[in-house]
């Protein structure tokens, strides 16, 4: 990391980790051209100018996953530096939602069971927060 790279500003990004009745959770696919193109990620998006989080997580899943969010908790909150980028993911559980949830923006989508999560190659900012999931699995 050059002394130019630790300059960079942080994007705040709202993230929303959606589980359904059988416990699964909804991840998409990144697609090519986006930064961590490829990767697969937990829907949500940047935090706008005069927006809370909520605001921004509710609206990112509107847009992206079709689904109004009634209720959510803070799960945990990840700062991470890329090459290209320093991102500071705030990561919610969507705890109850309104809506059929898919994703409407042309990636590919699964639910899947939190202890299949390892297969799949996240962002590596994503590491803690998979592992904050595997947790609550075993604190079961
Ligand atoms: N949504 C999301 N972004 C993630 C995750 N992990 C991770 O490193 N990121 C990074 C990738 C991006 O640099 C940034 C989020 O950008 P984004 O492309 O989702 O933002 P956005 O929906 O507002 O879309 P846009 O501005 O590109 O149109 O956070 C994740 O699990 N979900
Ligand atoms: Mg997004």
């Amino acid at each position: 990391m050059s002394e130019a790279d630790s300059q960079l500003p942080t994007v705040h990004v709202a993230v929303g980790v959606i589980e359904n009745d059988n416990g699964e959770i909804f991840i998409a696919q990144r697609l090519p051209e986006q930064h961590q193109g490829g990767k697969w990620e937990f829907p949500g998006g940047k935090v706008e100018p005069g927006e809370s989080v909520q605001q921004a997580l509710a609206r990112e899943l509107k847009e992206e996953c079709n689904i109004e969010v009634e209720d959510c908790a803070p799960l945990t909150v990840v700062e991470h530096q890329y090459q290209d980028k320093r991102v500071l993911l705030d990561v919610w559980w969507v705890l109850k939602y309104r809506g059929e949830a898919k994703q409407l923006e042309g990636q590919q989508w699964l639910w899947v069971d939190i202890a299949q999560l390892d297969a799949f190659q996240f962002p590596d900012a994503n590491q803690p927060i998979v592992e904050r999931l595997v947790d609550t699995l075993n604190s079961y």
